[in-house]
């Protein structure tokens, strides 16, 4: 399989401390990948190198073939890499079709295009429902939904989940691994941040686990579960095979 995006030895630095330290990691077309670890791991860290929001202290990022570490964030939105923010960035005083139209518009200048754009996402979402409500009146797990929305109308290549299933009831999480899933099949490729491993592990194809800044351990999630260093590290041992 062919990477959609690869880090090359990345490091960030802020002041003293070393929040990602020699981060290689790879990710396919059309694969669910998992990043997880513990509180402080660096896994916000990463996304937001990757995501452009800093340029490494040390390393390369190489997405879709193009070295992109020089690249600002709107710059690599252009070429095909969404995002969604941990703390929920909706515009809150605007409808929820309009914060859609605001992804929508990296791809065209033509407002009905937009907008015809931002209908279809909200379908997809499973919030055309609530298109003219305000997004400050959404409840949590559909502001999750339209964080997601908002990302997939900029029309990503590359999507990056940040904890879009943390904080949800099972149902609601279970609704937004099922939307995972319908995003993948239409041939985005995702890489996710999440914390609740019950429902993540299922989800991905691949898991790659950060601890104190390094990449401690990738592979299948089943291999990864039963990993001593993982266990010991970050998932307890009531995680453990046959605990
Ligand atoms: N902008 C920043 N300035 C200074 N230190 C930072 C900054 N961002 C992150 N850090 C530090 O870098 C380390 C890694 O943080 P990061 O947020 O990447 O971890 P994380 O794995 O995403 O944690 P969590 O699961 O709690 O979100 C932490 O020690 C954090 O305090």
């Amino acid at each position: 399989m062919t990477a959609l995006l690869e880090t090359k030895g990345i490091w960030q630095r802020f002041g003293g401390l070393v929040a990602n330290s020699d981060v290689s990691i790879s990710v396919g077309r059309g694969e669910i990948v998992g990043l997880i670890g513990p509180n402080g791991a660096g896994k916000s860290t990463l996304f937001n190198l990757i995501a452009g929001v800093y340029t490494p202290t040390q390393g390369s990022i190489i997405f879709d073939g193009e070295d992109v570490t020089g690249l600002s964030a709107a710059e690599r939105c252009e070429r095909g890499v969404g995002r969604t923010f941990q703390v929920v960035k909706s515009f809150e005083t605007m409808t929820v079709i309009d914060n859609v139209i605001v992804g929508a518009l990296i791809r065209t200048t033509v407002m009905r295009e937009a907008r015809r754009k931002a209908h279809e996402v909200l379908e997809f979402c499973g919030l055309a429902g609530r298109a003219n409500t305000l997004a400050s009146q959404l409840i949590p797990s559909e502001k999750r939904r339209l964080e997601v929305a908002r990302a997939l109308a900029t029309e990503p290549k590359l999507l990056l989940l940040d904890e879009v299933l943390t904080g949800l009831t099972p149902i609601e999480a279970q609704t937004g691994v099922e939307l995972v899933r319908k995003v993948r099949a239409t041939g985005v490729t995702v890489l996710m941040v999440e914390h609740v491993m019950e429902i993540v592990m299922p989800l991905v194809d691949r898991a790659i686990v950060l601890d104190l800044g390094k990449v401690l351990v990738e592979g299948k999630p089943s291999e990864v579960v039963r990993d001593p260093k993982v266990i010991t590290a970050y998932l307890g041992d009531r995680h453990a095979v046959g605990a």
